[in-house]
């Protein structure tokens, strides 16, 4: 495990004057209102992005140099990566924190591993580990991440409950915006329209998983393919999976001294959710700031009903089983 501290990040930090250049591109991009006035999309490569996260993977191609012992926590928007990161990063400190002192305790998970396409090469607090998350699809991910050969874990969603989280989360987002001008949301009817047309932060979420799930099944030892559900359901083996796919399995000793129940539980919904920086937090943005509880809404299987109708839920069923007809994956198998 001592490997994975001493994995070297390089990389060149995107500042506002080597963003410039990728502004004035994304202004001549196709584009889509979106959900709402202040977050138009721009379509490139396929998919659809917000003009921010664009700007940031923009520069990641050119510029981020991924190194072979990187780890990548790969996901859609709101199909868990808030847990992911928060059992990711407990599994491979695990030796330097206990549950007494690690920064998960004190630090939203997205702040102890940086997000490439924020431009935050660097973990703003903890150690440097060689840990990333992003939202970039992965035919749009650096070449180099490619060539390197680093691991990659995808994490992926029932999309009902990922729209229902997403609607939410950029309600929420909206309304505490600082922008000074009235700004519009999409109803939850609207949106899903958008959804279903592929119109999405980081959609079509079709392709979004398709991408992953070939690249898995052509790299499985490099790329671990996982469902929000299946960690709900059967956490302990996905996190034993993971502590062996980082390549730093646990001991029996570990496993015996309680250790993968120790991680599980401080990265649990109830215990995340509950600490004070969770609680009372913020992440400060240009236009706004998102209180760091907007992460953490219910963490449930199945809150879609709770907002669609059967019939929307049944619409976008058919539309993601159609996309991904003959892939050999499918949402609707356990
Ligand atoms: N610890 C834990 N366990 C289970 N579920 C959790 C946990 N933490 C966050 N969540 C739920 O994950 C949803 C947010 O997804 P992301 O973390 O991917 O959001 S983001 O893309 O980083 O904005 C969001 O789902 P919804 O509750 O359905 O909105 C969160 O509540």
């Amino acid at each position: 495990m001592e490997s994975l501290f001493n994995s070297k990040l390089i990389a060149s930090k995107n500042t506002p004057e080597s963003l410039h250049k990728y502004e004035v591109k994304i202004s001549t991009l196709p584009k889509e209102n979106g959900w709402s006035s202040m977050m138009t999309l721009r379509s490139y490569q396929h998919f659809w992005f917000h003009s921010f996260f664009l700007k940031g993977a923009m520069h990641a191609q050119d510029h981020f140099q991924a190194q072979p012992g990187d780890i990548f926590l790969c996901n859609f928007m709101k199909t868990g990566c808030t847990w992911l990161k928060a059992l990711s990063f407990s599994i491979i400190t695990r030796t330097h924190f206990d549950d007494s002192n690690t920064p998960i305790r004190n630090a939203l998970p997205h702040d102890c591993i940086p997000m490439l396409e924020f431009g935050e090469y660097y973990s703003p607090t903890g150690p440097k580990i060689p840990l990333y998350g992003s939202h970039i699809p992965y035919t749009c991910l650096p070449k180099s991440i490619i060539h390197s050969r680093c691991k990659i874990v995808y994490l992926c969603r029932d999309p009902k409950d990922t729209f229902v989280s997403m609607w939410h989360y950029f309600k929420r987002m909206v309304e505490t915006n600082k922008t000074g001008k009235e700004v519009s949301f999409v109803s939850i009817e609207e949106a899903i329209d958008l959804f279903c047309r592929g119109v999405s932060s980081f959609g079509p979420y079709w392709d979004h998983v398709l991408g992953y799930w070939k690249a898995s099944l052509e790299h499985p030892e490099r790329i671990l393919f996982l469902r929000y559900e299946a960690m709900k359901e059967e956490t302990e083996s996905c996190v034993k999976k993971l502590a062996e796919f980082f390549g730093c399995p646990f001991s029996l000793e570990e496993e015996r001294g309680g250790k993968i129940e120790e991680i599980i539980e401080l990265c649990s919904f109830e215990s995340l959710s509950n600490l004070e920086v969770n609680k009372s937090g913020k992440q400060v943005k240009k236009d706004g700031y998102m209180e760091n509880s907007a992460y953490f809404r219910k963490g449930k299987v199945g809150d879609w009903r709770n907002y669609l109708s059967d019939e929307m839920g049944n619409r976008l069923d058919n539309i993601m089983e159609d996309k991904l007809t003959g892939s050999g994956f499918s949402f609707l198998n356990k």
